[in-house]
Parts: structure tokens; C-alpha cells; sequence
């Protein structure tokens, strides 16, 4: 018999959406494509040049009903500022603050938040950074005008000239500059007060190691820890590692040198089964990487133990599972909390690795792109070691990854409705895990 209407994959489709709507977490989003990664249910961006006017951070798809104020924002912006070996412009530049949309009486609305960050050394860029043509003699500071054609090695200058077809590095490195994580810093400030909001989660990071000090190897710190370690010129865990990092930050600087260094991030609280096994784009692993890659002179990822695990035999480098009085549980988390791309209910722990700061004070050599000459990189001021604020910087990549994968999984459009659909899932994980009780 020949059958008309619809076909039965269609039947299928609808079948199963009536099921998923009876479902205590069926969210009201759409759960298509790559769930939360090709089809994001949170996006952030950010736009503006280093020197320009302003820098705007973006974040779309935030539920409506999460708190944020101006001062959580400030404080977030003012850790990133700080630490040992941080150049002269973080002492004198203020981070001018406007919120602009998506916020209102405190709380999120659902719309598009946009937040502006105002560089106070406008004036004296304002002429250099203009956006409406000028006559480049009329330009007051012509030294500061002058175009840049010395491409620093470990920026974006070289390749971006070329690829650009630019004759001045000023184009590239206004950009490239990672004053534009000042805007990275307040997306993840929306996302962390969502995640504290909906599970008391905290978002904190420590410097494991400055250049070639010895790695930290003590207990993991706790959220109540990170007041302490904010305190820390370098934001250590433990004094006698704060004492050697700042010791070879000040000789990197006698030698007109710089320093790089290993940060990690650490959330706790998470519910298990964020991110999914089921393709590479949907690993919380690959997608924490690719953010946390994101940052500038980010230039190694590793998940809880990482590379010591590599040299590991597995028995010696695995989780076990166990059943005690207190349920299955865990001795150790070398994995970091994540099994499978999905979170698996331990802390997850992820380092990030920064290379020494490219505009070395001692300068490197180069060619001038003017003449094909032999010249030395340009160089006016720099930080000697930015590790500290990379730690702050990275803590707002994790939450913001943390926080899309929260919103793939639960959904909603007001956090009371993200919270609904969290608990309805909970409940749902204590019954598995309630082996035989009533
Ligand atoms: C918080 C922070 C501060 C930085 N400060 C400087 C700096 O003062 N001077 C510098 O040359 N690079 C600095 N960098 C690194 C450069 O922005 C980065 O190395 C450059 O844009 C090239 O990108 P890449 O290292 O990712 O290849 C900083 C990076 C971060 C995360
Ligand atoms: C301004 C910030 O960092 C800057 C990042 C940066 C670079 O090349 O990445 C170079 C320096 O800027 P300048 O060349 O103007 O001295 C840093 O100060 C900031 O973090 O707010």
C-alpha cells in the first residue's frame, strides 16, 4: 500500500519530542546540531584595539534573573591587574566601566549584554587611533604616529603585515594585545555569578610555577582559599614558593629579560555529565582547550595531571571507584574531573601554560619590513611576567565554557527555570545512585 503524509522518520521525530516534553528537564532551547558548540547557547565576544577608545565584551544567551552589579565586575578587572612583574601602564590606566545593555536593577534580562571598558589614555591616542581620517601631519605626536615596521618575533606583527597587507605593525598589534582580556575577564564575571547562583560554585586559579621554579605540588587550594592567594604578589599557594617566584621575576627584569609560567583553574561543585562523549566539539576537555588556548602566549593546555599522567602505567593512572558509607566515591582525581569530555563529579582542574612575555626589554633582532634591513624589535614598555593576571584571565575562559555546557545541558530562559531543570536531573542522578535503598 502506497503511504502518504509523513514519512516515518518524521512519525519518529515527533514521538520523541512529545517524550522529551513530558520530561521533567526538557529545556526550552533547541538541543540541535552539536549540542551547545555549533549551535551555542552562550556566545562571548569582545571587540577593541588597546589603545583605542574602548574595549566591549558581549555575552548573548544568558538567562534572565542572574545578579550582577558594577562592583563584581570592577573587582574581577581589578585582580586581573595585579601581580608581581606587571609593566608601568597597569598602575596609571583605569578600567572605565559602562553597562550598557542587558542588565537592569542588578539582574540579567535575557537580552544581549553589552559592557563597555573605556581606556583612559584615550587622549593621548586619540588622534594616532582615530577612526575618522586624519590628516597624518596634523597628528600632535608624531614619534608615537611613526609607523611601526619592526615586527617583534612572538607577536602577531610579521604574519599580520603579510597576511593583512599592512606596512605598520600598529594595525596588528593594537589587536593582538592582550589588553583585550580585560573583556574576556568580564564575560566570565556573568558567567561565574551564574554558576555561583545556581550551584555555589567558585571559579579560583593559582600560579603553579613562574619560569623555572619548581612546580607546585601541594593539596589543591579550596574556593576560601582564594583570598590568600589574591594577596600573593604572584598569586601563590604557599609562601615558600612566592618568595622564589618573585626572586626570579626581579632577575628576568636586572637582565632586561621576561618570564612565562603555569597557571591552574579549579571549579568545584559541578554536576556530573556537563559536556559529552559523543563527538570531539562536544568535550568539555576540547572545548576548555580551545578557550583557554584563546589567550594570548597561551601555549599548553593540560587536563588534571596531563603530562605526568603520559608517563604513567594506568593502573597508577587512573581514578578508582569505590563504594563506601558515603556512596561511590573517589581516592584520587588525576583526571582532573573530566572522563569522556563530560564532567564526572570530582573538581576539575585544568593548567594552562604562557610563554615568556614576547617584547623582550633586551631586544631581539628582526627586519625592518620598510627595506628588508636588519633591524632590533621595537620596544617601549612592557610586563616582565604576566602570569598572575593569566590565571584570572583563564579562570573567566573556564567559567565561561563552564557555563555554556551548563546551559547545553539544562536549558531555560530564567535561572529559577535552569535551577527547575537542574534539580529535576539531580533527583534523577541520586535514584541511579541510591543502589537499593527504598
Ligand atoms: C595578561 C597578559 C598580559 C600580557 N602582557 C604582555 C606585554 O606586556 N608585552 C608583551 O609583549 N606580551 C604580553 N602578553 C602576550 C602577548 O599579547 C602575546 O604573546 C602576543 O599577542 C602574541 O600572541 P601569542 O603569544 O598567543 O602567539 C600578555 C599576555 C597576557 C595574557
Ligand atoms: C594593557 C594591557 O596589557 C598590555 C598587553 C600587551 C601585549 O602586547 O599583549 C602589551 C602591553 O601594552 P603596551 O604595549 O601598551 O605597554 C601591556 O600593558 C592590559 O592587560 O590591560
Amino acid at each position: 500500500m502506497l503511504r502518504t503524509g509523513r514519512p516515518w522518520w518524521a512519525a519518529r521525530f515527533w514521538r520523541q519530542r512529545s517524550a522529551d516534553r513530558n520530561r521533567p528537564n526538557y529545556p526550552n532551547r533547541p538541543r540541535t546540531g552539536v549540542r551547545g558548540i555549533l549551535d551555542p547557547v552562550l556566545k562571548w565576544t569582545t571587540a577593541g584595539e588597546s589603545h583605542g577608545q574602548s574595549l566591549v565584551a558581549m555575552v548573548e544567551g544568558m538567562v534572565a534573573g542572574v545578579g550582577i552589579v558594577r562592583e563584581d565586575i570592577a573587582t574581577q578587572l581589578g585582580r586581573r591587574k595585579l601581580g608581581y612583574g606587571r609593566g608601568a601602564r597597569m598602575k596609571f590606566e583605569q578600567d572605565a566601566l559602562r553597562l550598557l545593555t542587558g542588565i537592569r536593577h542588578g539582574k540579567t534580562i535575557g537580552s544581549p549584554i553589552a559592557i563597555e571598558i573605556g581606556n583612559t589614555e584615550w587622549p593621548k591616542w586619540e588622534q594616532i587611533m582615530s577612526a575618522d581620517p586624519i590628516d597624518p601631519a596634523e597628528i600632535s605626536d608624531q614619534a608615537r604616529a611613526a609607523k611601526l615596521t619592526r615586527p617583534r618575533p612572538g607577536h602577531a606583527d610579521y604574519a599580520g603585515m603579510l597576511k593583512y597587507d599592512f606596512d605598520d605593525a600598529r594595525m596588528v598589534l593594537e589587536r593582538a594585545s592582550a589588553r583585550e582580556t580585560a573583556s574576556r575577564v568580564v564575560c566570565g564575571t556573568i558567567a561565574r555569578n551564574f554558576l555561583r547562583e545556581l550551584f555555589g560554585t567558585e571559579v579560583i586559579s593559582h600560579v603553579i610555577s613562574i619560569g623555572e621554579s619548581a612546580p607546585y605540588e601541594g593539596p589543591t587550594p579550596e574556593p576560601s582559599d582564594l583570598a590568600a592567594i589574591d594577596d600573593s604578589p604572584v598569586r601563590a599557594f604557599g609562601s615558600e614558593a612566592e618568595t622564589d617566584m618573585i626572586s626570579r621575576i626581579e632577575a628576568a627584569k636586572k637582565a632586561g629579560d621576561t618570564l612565562g609560567g603555569v597557571v591552574e583553574v579549579i571549579v568545584d561543585a559541578l554536576p556530573i555529565g556537563l559536556g559529552s562523549h559523543i563527538s570531539g566539539p562536544e568535550r568539555l576537555d576540547s572545548q576548555l582547550a580551545g578557550e583557554l588556548m584563546g589567550i594570548q602566549a597561551i601555549k599548553g593546555v593540560e587536563v588534571g595531571d596531563g603530562f605526568t599522567t603520559a608517563r604513567r602505567r594506568g593502573s597508577q593512572a587512573h581514578d578508582e571507584i569505590y563504594v563506601d558509607d558515603s556512596g561511590v566515591t573517589r581516592s584520587t582525581n588525576r583526571a582532573g574531573g573530566l572522563e569522556g569530555g563530560m564532567t564526572n563529579g570530582q573538581q576539575l582542574r585544568v593548567r594552562a601554560a604562557m610563554k615568556p612575555i614576547s617584547t623582550v626589554p633586551r631586544a631581539l633582532s628582526t627586519v625592518d619590513m620598510s627595506d628588508g634591513s636588519k633591524a632590533s624589535a621595537i620596544h617601549q614598555r612592557s610586563d616582565v611576567c604576566a602570569v598572575p593576571a593569566a590565571g584570572v584571565v583563564a579562570e573567566a575562559a573556564v567559567a565561561c565554557v563552564v557555563a555554556r555546557a551548563v546551559l547545553a545541558k539544562f536549558g531555560g530562559d530564567s535561572i529559577a527555570e535552569t535551577r527547575r531543570n537542574f534539580e529535576a536531573y539531580r533527583e534523577r542522578v541520586s535514584e541511579r545512585l541510591a543502589f537499593g535503598e527504598e
